[in-house]
């Protein structure tokens, strides 16, 4: 038996970073969408307890460092599981880009392995689940429009964002999640209208969406990697209806209403960056 899952990218409408909490984490408040630009992994049953991950991706670790690895570790820890996998993982999310390709890479591992070794465990304890893995996975574990707070465990469903088109553009950098957070300072931080985009999503009113995107840790990586401010510009220039930094980055995405500015855009783009793509949201 072989089964199918795939691993969608997130974007961040909005993220607010609201404080510094005493285990050294940030209190968030977000807006999550999922986009139609996704890895796929494979699962093949193996009949002991082993871990066996391959993937196209030359540069990712592949041991306990990854999380799919950890992820099905976990697995087999709590539920007393004596199976083994193996894993082909199809990488197609930029890696350490602010797109969220491990925690989704979790995600599906925990839907798959749901499946596969039929566990039958209901959505809210895979979310659980994947709370120790990372923060974006309990999000990712549903992967539809959400508010999502606390340190990002508190999963709020929404309906789907007005249709539109996403260009997604990585820049030549990548960037270590952890590292941002440690740049920031909290009191000096800018702070985006979060509630604002929930209400503009419940009216579907794309163009109040658009002019609330906005991203606390945008600034913060930015004055590291003024390739972002740039990149922001050139959105703009090209016809992009509005662009914010996702994540903690360094990728940037624009929202266009008309395809035909979606392309504009991606042809602006091409030259200047590692990925570009057009996708609809999911
Ligand atoms: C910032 C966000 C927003 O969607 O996206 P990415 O840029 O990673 O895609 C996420 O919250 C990231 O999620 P994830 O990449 O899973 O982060 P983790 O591995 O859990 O955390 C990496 C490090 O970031 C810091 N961190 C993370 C989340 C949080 N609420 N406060 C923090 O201070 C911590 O120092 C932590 O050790
Ligand atoms: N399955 C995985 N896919 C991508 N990165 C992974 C994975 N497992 C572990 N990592 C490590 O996690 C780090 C962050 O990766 P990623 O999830 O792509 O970042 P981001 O959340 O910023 O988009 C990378 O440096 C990589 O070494």
């Amino acid at each position: 038996m072989e089964l199918i899952e795939k691993a969608p990218a997130k974007i961040n409408l909005g993220l607010d970073v609201l404080s510094k909490r005493p285990d050294g984490y940030h209190e968030l408040e977000m807006i999550m969408t999922s986009i139609d630009l996704a890895d796929r992994l494979t699962f093949q049953p193996l009949p002991t307890k082993e871990i066996e991950i391959v993937t196209n991706c030359s540069f990712l670790p592949l041991d306990k460092k990854n999380n799919i690895y950890q992820t099905v570790q976990l697995l087999q820890q709590n539920y007393g599981v004596n199976e083994g996998v193996r894993i082909h993982l199809q990488k197609e999310i930029p890696v350490a880009a602010g797109l969220g390709g491990g925690s989704s890479d979790a995600a599906a591992t925990l839907r798959g392995l749901n499946r596969l070794w039929q566990l039958n465990l209901p959505m809210t304890e895979l979310e659980q689940l994947g709370d120790a893995i990372g923060t974006d996975v309990p999000y990712c574990v549903q992967g539809k429009t959400s508010r999502v707070t606390g340190r990002g465990e508190i999963v709020t469903t929404l309906p789907p964002i007005p249709p539109c088109w996403v260009v997604v553009a990585k820049p030549k950098v990548s960037v270590s999640t952890g590292k941002i957070f440690k740049l920031v300072a909290v009191e000096e931080l800018y702070h985006p209208n979060i509630s604002a985009i929930e209400a503009a999503i419940l009216e579907q009113n794309y163009f109040e969406m658009v002019n609330h995107l906005g991203n606390s840790l945008e600034p913060v990586t930015a004055k590291r990697y003024p390739q972002v401010h740039l990149l922001k510009e050139k959105f703009m220039q090209f016809g992009a209806d509005g662009a914010v930094m996702s994540g903690s980055g360094p990728t940037v995405f624009g929202l266009c209403h008309k395809y035909s500015r979606a392309k504009r855009v991606y042809n602006g783009l091409k030259g200047f960056c590692d990925h570009v793509s057009i996708v609809r949201t999911l």
